[in-house]
């Protein structure tokens, strides 16, 4: 598989990776990258990822056949109409945002249609940190890549689309779009609200110096992600609000109940509580490790 010409749409992360991944597995022959900021497409002329960019989207999609969208949620519509009119017939056009729903809705109402060669995906694979010198090759390395076609995707885009993960090392998943949006937000969108909102609380208290310098290890490897893109996040909220809205109100019962488990001093269900859940955990890093090795 080689890939012509790709157009990356934000080349931060997610878009950066992807051209370092495909870069280092020659699958392609040119990189166009398009984003607003001069100083970041610049270093990533510098480091490598891309050979030239620009700032209009139009000129960037122009002449490509593999268009990647990378930048946050809230910017895809506008994305999706700046390249009206400028793909080339042969164009793909996929995405890396981390809700789907939202970005067939833009691309319907952009193009009044789902279009064919639209293959909306999600790497399930990243890190807090933002902009193309976060980026690195191997990031999708034994990854799992959801893709969501819809019954207007065209076979011929889906399979080049799957190809280009396959190139980068990852494995590649098919979901429907509302499986994927309520899947996430269980796995990835809940644990960032819980951080974001754990850290947020703890720095509004009084005595928040005393308490963030005596926070440990745990809290460390807890609130990590509390260190990621708050206007990615938004935009992940405002897309997924229904799925993460149900997921959020759902755990705030659970702990809940929790907390109620605790003020009754009820050891025995407490147990009870961690040991299913440690058996829960544990058994999810074994079935990580055994499917990095
Ligand atoms: N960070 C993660 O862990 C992660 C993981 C999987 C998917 N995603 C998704 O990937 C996408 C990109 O995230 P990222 O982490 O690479 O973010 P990033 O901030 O590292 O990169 C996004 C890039 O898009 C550019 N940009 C923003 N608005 C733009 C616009 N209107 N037009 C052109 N460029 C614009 C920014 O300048 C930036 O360079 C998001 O949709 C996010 O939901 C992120
Ligand atoms: O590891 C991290 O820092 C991430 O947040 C990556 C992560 C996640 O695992 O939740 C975040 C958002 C995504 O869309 C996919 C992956």
């Amino acid at each position: 598989m080689t890939i012509r010409r790709l157009a990356i749409i934000g080349v931060g992360l997610i878009g950066g990776s992807l051209a370092r991944a495909l870069r280092a597995a020659d699958a392609v022959e040119e990189i166009v990258g398009c984003g607003r900021g001069r100083d970041n497409l610049q270093r990533a002329v510098e480091l490598g990822v891309i050979d030239r960019y620009t700032h209009d989207v139009a000129e960037a999609v122009s002449g490509a056949d593999m268009v990647f969208l990378a930048v946050p949620l809230g910017a895809m519509r506008e994305t999706f109409a700046a390249m009206q009119g400028h793909l080339a017939a042969d164009a793909v056009v996929t995405d890396g945002g981390s809700s789907k729903y939202s970005v067939i809705e833009d691309c319907r109402a952009v193009f009044g249609e789902v279009l064919p060669n639209l293959v909306a995906g999600h790497p399930i694979a990243g890190t807090e940190n933002s902009g193309v010198e976060a980026s690195f090759a191997e990031l999708y390395q034994n990854r799992r890549i959801i893709l969501t076609p819809t019954e207007a995707t065209s076979p011929d885009a889906l399979a080049r689309v799957q190809a280009m993960w396959q190139a980068c090392g990852a494995e590649v998943t098919l979901m429907s779009v509302e499986h994927h949006d309520e899947v996430l937000a269980a796995t990835s969108h809940l644990p960032h609200m819980l951080a974001f909102g754990l850290v947020d609380t703890l720095a509004r208290m009084k005595e928040n110096d005393e308490i963030f310098r005596y926070a440990a290890g745990g809290f460390r490897d807890f609130t990590r992600i509390a260190s990621s893109n708050p206007v990615m996040w938004r935009d992940v909220c405002v897309a997924n609000r229904r799925a993460l809205g149900k997921m959020m109100n759902h755990y705030l019962g659970e702990m809940q109940e929790l907390a109620e488990t605790i003020e009754r001093g009820d050891g025995d269900a407490l147990l009870e509580i961690f040991s299913r859940a440690k058996r829960a955990r544990d058994r999810y890093i074994d079935g990580v490790l055994d499917s990095t090795e």
